[in-house]
């Protein structure tokens, strides 16, 4: 039987300042508690821009709000001379849990490789965040058929050489380039076939047991209307939510629909 809490993020990319993520998060704390989402059965969580942080941590901290939070993205290295990056150490201190890792934007606009991934995913554990680990295929993998290959080697790539207990409480997010912010989502079906595939990855490089208990969320143009229909599958724990997560209201009610309300 699956004991995994439902984990819904809001992955907001460069979008809302900090004035505006105080009041994000204050409107989707009310929104959340009248919906009747319980905190103690679903996971919701923003990951805001960096220098929001500090401001929601402040609220969220200070009024005890049922909501977690993390970052977009991490350095690989803790500290020293390497202008504009953010240390997992800095985001540990300011209350994050989660930290998404080799999001397709990073892939894609910085060129991250696998191996800085696995990197990231390293300076992730070292400070105690949980990765949101993020893998997908681009379009022309899709049409070519080759997705399983692609997003399999992407998983191995980026926790090869881990053991399981130290890669604990992890999250995996599929996200298909080709659904990310075009309205274009995959089909609940080709969701859950690409999560079980990827448990099964997981199975093979660990164990069962670690396999059922990593929480994999799929990602691409999620909305309150469309996200029923994609966690009803056993294999499928939540999502990484990208627009639908900017307004409040909207994404306490996705939320709410994710757990049946
Ligand atoms: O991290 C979130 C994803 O990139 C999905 O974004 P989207 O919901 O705007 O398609």
């Amino acid at each position: 039987m699956t004991t995994r809490t439902p984990l819904l993020a809001g992955n907001w990319k460069m979008n809302l300042d900090h004035l505006e993520a105080i009041s994000a998060v204050q409107k989707l704390a009310w929104a959340l508690r009248d919906a009747k989402v319980d905190p103690e059965s679903v996971d919701v969580a923003v990951l805001p821009p960096f220098t929001d942080i500090r401001s929601v941590q402040t609220l969220v901290q200070g009024d005890k709000l049922p909501v977690q939070y993390g970052a977009q993205d991490l350095s690989v290295h803790d500290a020293g001379a390497y202008t504009g990056e953010v240390s997992g150490a800095f985001l540990s201190r300011l209350g994050c849990t989660y930290v998404a890792v080799g999001h397709s934007e990073r892939r894609e606009y910085h060129a991250e490789t696998d191996e800085v991934v696995r990197a990231k995913v390293e300076a992730a554990l070292r400070h105690e965040l949980t990765p949101i680990l993020c893998v997908g295929e681009s379009l022309d993998v899709r049409e070519a058929g080759t997705q399983n290959d692609v997003v399999l080697a992407q998983v191995r790539a980026a926790l090869d050489g881990f053991d399981a207990e130290a890669l604990d409480g992890l999250v995996i997010a599929y996200e298909p380039v080709w659904a990310i912010g075009t309205g274009k989502t995959a089909t609940a079906q080709d969701a859950s076939d690409m999560c079980t595939g990827v448990r099964g990855a997981l199975e093979e490089m660990f164990s069962a047991e670690f396999a059922a208990g990593v929480r994999l969320l799929y990602g691409g143009s999620v909305k309150p209307d469309n996200v029923a229909e994609i966690v009803e599958h056993e294999d499928v724990d939540g999502a990484l939510v990208g627009g639908a997560s900017l307004d409040p209201e909207s994404f306490a009610t996705l939320c709410a629909r994710a757990v049946g309300k």
